[in-house]
Parts: C-alpha cells; structure tokens; sequence
C-alpha cells in the first residue's frame, strides 16, 4: 500500500499564521515598478508623492464675468450706481481664464446691467473676490499622497494636476496556480464517473485579483510525485508565490507535502480550522508555496486565511476587513474542541434584531458560500452556540442589504425562487432569502422573530382546511395575517415512463420510498392519506428516509435512490420526472401584523399579484393563483 500522511499536525489558525508570516518576513522582497498614474488605480505608492506645478497654475477667474480693477468699483451702491467701460475698466472672462494686472477682482455676469456706455454695477468689488489665486488648491513642492497609500480616483486627478504622469508603485504580487489531481477534468470535457470539472484555480484567480495580484493559472497536473516537483521547482523561480490545489491530505496519492519536504521547508501542515483542515504551508527557494485542500469550502477558508495575509504582505495593502454585526443564531450549533469552525450563515434583520441562519457545513457544500451573507466563527474552546444565542456575523454583503431582505423560513416551493429573482429586478437593494424546514418549522419561526414569513400548507384534518386553524391556534387573533399563496397540486413523484405502474399511495407498500422530515405539510399530507387508506408506516419502506425539499425528493427518485416521493409538479416537471396527482393543496404566507406595511414585506406581497409572475409559475406548471396576494386578516 502507498504511504499515507496520517500524522497531520493541527495547529491553531492564529498560531499557524504568525509562524508562516515570521518565516516568511525575512525572506521576501517587495518589488516595485514606475507606472502612468492613469493605469494607478488602487496601486500602492512606494513614496512619498510631491506636486511640481501649483494648482491653479495662475490666477484664475472663479467665475463668468468680467475682471475689474477694484479700486475702480469703490463708489458704486444701489443708489449710485457706477459705469465700467470695456478695455478701460474692465474686460470680459470666464470662469478658468487668467486674471493679469491690473485686473483684481471679478464681477459675477448676474450682477452687471448692460448700458449704451458700458456695464453698470451697484456694489463695490472686494479685491481678489471670484479670483482663485496661483497654488490655492496645491502649492508646487507639497505632498500629495504619502508612502504605501493606495491611490483611488481622487489621486489619480490631483496627481495629475499637480504635473504628475508617472508613479513608482508596490509590483502586483504574481501568484502560479496548480490544481492536481488525475481525476481532475477541465469544465469544457465531458465528465465520467469520477472525473471531478476543474473550479477550485478559477476561484483563487479571482481571489488573487481582487486582492491586488496577478495570478497565472495552470492546466491540471496528474498525481505524480516527479511533475508535481518539477512544476513547483519551475514555478518558484518565475513567480513569487505558488498555490498548489487537493492532494493536501492523507489519502495514498496526496504528495504534495513530500514534494514540498524535498524542495523546501514545510512550516504548517495541519490546521486547527473546519473546513480547512489540511492545509500546507511552506517556504521554498524564499517563496511562498501554499496547499490548499481540495474541497470547495475549505479551500476558500484556507486561502482567506493563509493566502490573503501573504499577498497583503507582499502587496503591502491592509487586510480587508469585513463588517461585522452581532446576530442571534437559529438554530444549535455543536461543534467540536478540536478545531475553530467556520459557519456560513444567512442573515436577515427581522424587528429589531439580526438573525443568522447556518447553512449546511459540510466542506463540499460550495453553495453554501454562493447563498452566504456571512459567516460565524465557532472557537475552538468552545462546544457550540444554542439557538437564540448572540454570535458575531462577518459580513460578506452590505449591511443595508441585508436589512432590506425578506426573511422567509418554512416550506420550500420553486415559486420562492421566481420571487427572489424577481425582487431585485423590480426593487433594486431589495432581496428576498428563503430557508426551508418545512411549514410547522416556519410557523416556530415566526414565533422566535426569526423570519418575516413563513411559508406554509398545513391541512387540517378535522375541517380539510388549510393553514388557518394551525395559525389561529399558535398565534391568537390580531397577531398574524395569512396572506394567499397558490393553490398546487401534491402528487406521487416515480421515475420517467412510471416502471413500476405506480397509481397511487396504496401501491407504495413495496417500493422504496424517500419521506418528507416532520412538520413539513407534504409529511402531514402523507400521513394522512395513508390513515385514510389504513396503510401503516412501517409499510412504508423509506418511510423514515428524510429529505428538505421537494427538490431533494426529486434528486433521490431521478438517481436511483428511491422510487417514489411525494412532492409537487414543477418539481417533477424541473427533473424530468413522472406524476401521479394526489390531491389539491394550498401554500399561503403567515405574516405578524407588524411586518406587514414594511417597504421589502410589502413588495414582495405586491409580486404574488403581477401577471409576470404568473406567467413564469404557469411555465413551472401545476399552479392555480386566483387569491394570490389576498390578506386575511381577522383570523
Ligand atoms: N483519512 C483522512 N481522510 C481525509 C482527511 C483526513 O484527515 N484523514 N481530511 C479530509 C479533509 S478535512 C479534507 S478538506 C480533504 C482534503 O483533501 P485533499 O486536499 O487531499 O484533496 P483531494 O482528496 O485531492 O480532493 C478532495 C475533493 O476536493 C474536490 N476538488 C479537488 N480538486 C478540485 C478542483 N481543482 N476543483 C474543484 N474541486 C476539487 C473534489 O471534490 C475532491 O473529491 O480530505 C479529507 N480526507
Ligand atoms: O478541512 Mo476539511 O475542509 O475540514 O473538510
């Protein structure tokens, strides 16, 4: 068997940081180049910057006008007006143009009656008043921009005024990428079963760039020990910093760190972070070679953490910082002593407070950084944060943003996602997030101020009415509205063509099954359904086999996971599934009355009522909406 590195040191990311950055300070240089100040922005200057010329470079008319000798205007009042002759007293300027002697005064056109003889004015002149004089702005010899400033757009004009056409600036940090890995494919191939599309270089380019670098990507490299060495050995001495994706842990063919062993010296390997764990950082040849792990998320965690601290160093820029604001979290969060956790979270301002929701953890899980607003940071002395508990949010959107977000926690239905691409369209700065744990889920929600809305489709069995009872009996009268949603068709999910001639939920006993998690409204559906045909869950196999989301049901029974489902019919139609209708049901909004005249709440009741909307759920297919934005208030 190939030798595996199970000894994975992990230290504490503060600690793993400041022993990379001790080693790395002695050994790398910054570098510099003279560039045109046009080409300057967000460049950092290496000196001081001194202006050759003033501005303005003469004295110049501050107005449209005419150029008086003040002297001249003395006497003049409303009462006694006085008459300037042209050439004599005074001549015509405007704004911008040079004032010489005698000229040293301006007088605003405004302020002048046109005469047979010349202009008339009837208040004296201050002398030098709407004259800027030589240097007023900048003065030929002072400083403009001091040492290690980052020039922004203003720079760039007041370097330019002041005679300044080129400037020495800290040379972008060059950043070589490698991802590795045979298994790896580029995104134009055509994937097979374990061929894994090549994403994770494109994401450190880009992070490279808005950090100030240059970054220069390069084809996959096979896991082989001699072209990972000799692509490295070559890199290090072309570029002045290296990242080298995946084969950062233990399994048999990760060799990174060997290589990395015999070219250089590995100061980290192993760090106390999840996701982020098996990170390398080494120094050779003076420069920075950092493994990255391979997993989406924890390459990311690794590269803010470890990557971004270089390149801020070598690109002598600050770190950015992002906001952070004090959340109160959803839901339990465990985790573990043994490492600092990242948890990326999405938040949303409801009352008066912030609401962090996590997303799932898992390292693979990249989209839980697409629909991120920011992350939390477990310690890694601490156990865990309970629901309700104030967590520190590190923002990766604008606060204002956020806090023009609906927040909507409940069922999960597509028509959710047509809402939220519609929103910013039709408001911009407005967003809808929605997070999905099923109707009796959302109504808790609710009650914790954690959400604004919360989706919901929650047969009664008693009076076969939806949603109103289970509202009326959480909230009480004059708490809560129901605003109506859709009516929708609930049905059995199978497989294209329907192989097992399923025709409804009395031949499911048999099949494998893919279930909804308690307090979904599909769930209670369910089960109420099987008590009227006498079907007893344990005959259900799969019945305690849980997915989130319709769309996860669908996923399972178009893999081969399941045979059958239960969910709604855009879902079906979106992964070209068969269905078999169960019954009508209705997915409305409960709303606390406070929320309701909110400027996002009120918009997004609005769009329940556009024609628009309803075009794209008739194109999803299986939705009525004739009440669709109607309140009900007196519950
Ligand atoms: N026995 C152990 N196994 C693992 C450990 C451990 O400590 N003991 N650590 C786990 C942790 S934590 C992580 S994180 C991963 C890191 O694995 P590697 O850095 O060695 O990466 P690979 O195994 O090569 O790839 C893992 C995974 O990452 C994705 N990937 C890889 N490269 C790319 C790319 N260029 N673009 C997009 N995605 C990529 C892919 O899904 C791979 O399957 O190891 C655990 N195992
Ligand atoms: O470091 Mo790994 O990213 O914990 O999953």
């Amino acid at each position: 068997m190939a030798k595996r590195n199970l000894y994975l040191d992990t230290k504490p990311v503060e600690e793993a940081a400041e022993l990379y950055l001790n080693a790395l300070r002695p050994v790398v240089t910054i570098q510099y180049e003279t560039i045109p100040v046009t080409e300057s922005l967000n460049r950092v200057t290496r000196h001081a910057t001194y202006a050759k010329y003033s501005s303005p470079l003469f004295n110049a008319s501050a107005m449209d006008g005419i150029a008086v000798i003040s002297e001249r205007t003395v006497a003049a009042t409303e009462v006694a007006p006085v008459t300037l002759k042209e050439k004599e007293d005074y001549i015509v300027v405007d704004t911008g143009d040079p004032i010489h002697p005698p000229y040293d005064a301006v007088i605003m056109a405004e302020d002048l009656v046109e005469t047979k003889d010349g202009v008339q004015i009837t208040a004296s002149a201050a002398p030098w008043q709407h004259v800027r004089p030589i240097g007023e702005d900048i003065v030929a010899g002072e400083m403009i921009l001091p040492s290690r400033h980052k020039i922004r757009p203003i720079d760039v004009g007041v370097l330019l005024s002041a005679g300044i056409t080129r400037i020495e600036v800290v040379k972008r940090p060059r950043a070589a990428i490698f991802p590795t890995g045979t298994e790896i494919i580029e995104p134009e191939d055509t994937p097979r079963e374990g061929s894994i599309i090549e994403s994770n270089s494109r994401m450190f380019e880009n992070m490279v760039i808005e950090a100030g670098g240059e970054a220069r990507r390069f084809p996959p490299i096979i896991d082989d020990y001699e072209q990972i060495r000799d692509n490295i050995a070559k890199a290090v001495s072309e570029y002045d910093m290296v990242i080298v994706n995946a084969g950062s842990s233990a399994g048999t063919e990760d060799y990174t760190v060997h290589v990395l062993r015999e070219l250089g010296e590995v100061i980290v390997h192993g760090v106390a972070i999840k996701p982020g764990k098996p990170v390398i950082l080494a120094v050779v040849e003076g420069k920075p070679v950092i493994g990255l792990p391979g997993y989406p998320v924890s390459a990311y965690i690794g590269f803010e953490n470890f990557v971004l601290p270089v390149l801020a160093m070598m690109g002598q820029t600050a770190l950015k910082k992002n906001e952070v604001v004090t959340a109160s979290v959803s839901k339990r969060l465990v985790s573990s002593l043994r490492h600092k956790e990242y948890v990326r979270v999405k938040v949303g301002k409801v009352g008066d407070k912030m609401v962090a929701a996590p997303l799932a953890r898992g390292a693979g899980a990249a989209m839980s950084l697409v629909r991120a607003d920011g992350f939390c940071v477990i310690e890694q002395h601490s156990e865990g944060v309970e629901a309700g508990e104030p967590v520190q949010v590190e923002l990766y959107r604008d606060k204002a943003e956020v806090e023009n977000t609906v927040v909507i926690i409940g069922s999960h239905d597509l028509i959710l996602d047509v809402a939220a691409d519609m929103m910013p369209n039709l408001h911009p700065g407005m967003f809808v997030s929605s997070t999905h744990v099923g109707s009796m889920g959302g109504l808790m929600a609710l009650k914790r101020k954690e959400a604004h809305l919360a989706p919901i489709h929650l047969l009664d069995e008693e009076t076969g009415e939806y949603n109103l009872s289970y509202i009326r009996r959480l909230f009480g009268s004059g708490k809560i509205a129901l605003i109506k949603g859709v009516g929708r068709t609930q049905g059995i999910l199978v497989k294209k063509g329907n192989p097992l001639g399923i025709k409804g939920i009395e031949d499911l006993p048999g099949c494998r099954y893919v279930n909804r998690q308690r307090g979904a409204g599909t769930r209670v559906l369910f089960d109420y359904k099987l008590k009227q045909l006498g079907i007893a869950p344990e005959q259900i196999n799969g019945y305690e086999r849980e997915a989130a989301t319709h769309m996860a049901v669908a996923a399972a029974v178009g893999s081969d996971g399941a045979d059958a489902g239960m969910g709604i019919l855009s879902a079906a139609k979106a992964m070209d599934l068969d269905f078999i209708p169960v019954g009508p049901e209705e997915y409305d909004f409960a709303v606390p009355l406070e929320y309701l005249e909110l400027p996002h709440i009120k918009a997004f009741i609005e769009i329940l009522k556009m024609d628009e909307f309803y075009k794209r759920l008739d194109e999803l297919g299986g939705y009525t909406y004739e009440r669709a934005g109607e309140r009900i208030l007196n519950i």
